[in-house]
């Protein structure tokens, strides 16, 4: 039988816990609401078969590989070994909670800020957030407000305002419940808007005219934050896989 060769990106998926990044994963990649979620130990991976520009000439399968990183505060220190490469990101959090939603700044700065061994790029601490750097990032990020559907009537006008971290760091933006396979059945506007971005993961990593396309971000961000150098200065920290 001939062996299938299907080009695979690798999506991060983080946020603070308990906000619903495996019943996102989970509803994205089974289309229906995960039956019993419990707290990720380390990180889970899943996979979902996507069709980059479907409908068109340029249609192709890929793998989308999700990596749903817990969210404990007991593993600040050894989830950085999950970061890379990351070909995509999805911040993720909880419309009901306020602090998740400003926490997604120190999750960028996490994750854009250390290398594969988790050492410090840079003189920057990881956990400072600074939007001129992020905005710069070659990654695609998408930001997810879930628990929609807990929105209490009187804050309603919480989905009608666009997420300052999304605003500042150039990301596109998703509210929904998780519980709730129509929220992604397809055709919808937001199954149409998850296709996109991943579309966008797919070109950036594969077909990307600019040079810097498959340097990593941490690389390219942090050896100079206005001047990008030529790859060959940075090859040693180039993530190739
Ligand atoms: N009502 C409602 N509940 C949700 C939604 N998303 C997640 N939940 C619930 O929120 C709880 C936490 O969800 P998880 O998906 O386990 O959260 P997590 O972000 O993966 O948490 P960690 O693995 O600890 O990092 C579970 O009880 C889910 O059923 C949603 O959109 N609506
Ligand atoms: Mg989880």
């Amino acid at each position: 039988m001939a062996a299938i060769d299907i080009d695979k990106v690798r999506i991060l998926v983080v946020g603070d816990s308990g906000v619903g990044k495996s019943s996102l994963v989970h509803l994205v990649c089974h289309s229906e609401p995960i039956a019993n979620a419990s707290w990720t130990i380390g990180a889970a991976v899943d996979v979902k078969v996507h069709e980059y520009k479907e409908g068109t000439p340029s249609q192709k399968t890929y793998f989308l590989e999700f990596w749903d990183v817990g969210g404990s505060a007991n593993h600040t220190k050894s989830r950085h070994i999950f970061f890379n490469p990351v070909h995509g990101l999805i911040l993720v959090h909880d419309l009901t909670n306020r602090k998740s939603h400003l926490n997604l700044r120190k999750w960028l700065a996490e994750v854009l800020a250390k290398d594969s061994n988790g050492a410090k790029i840079g003189s920057n601490s990881g956990s400072e957030y600074d939007p001129e750097r992020f905005a710069g990032s070659h990654i695609p990020i998408l930001v997810v407000g879930t628990k929609m559907d807990q929105i209490d009537p009187r804050r309603e006008s919480v989905l009608s305002r666009s997420s300052p971290v999304a605003e500042e760091c150039g990301a596109d933006e998703i509210n929904l419940d998780c519980m709730q396979s129509k929220d992604l059945a397809a055709g919808t506007s937001k199954a149409v808007k998850f296709s996109r971005f991943f579309d966008k993961v797919i070109e950036r990593r594969f077909f990307a005219k600019d040079p810097f396309q498959s340097v990593s971000t941490s690389s390219y961000m942090y050896t100079d934050r206005r001047r990008p150098v030529a790859p060959q200065y940075i090859s040693k920290t180039c993530h190739q896989d």
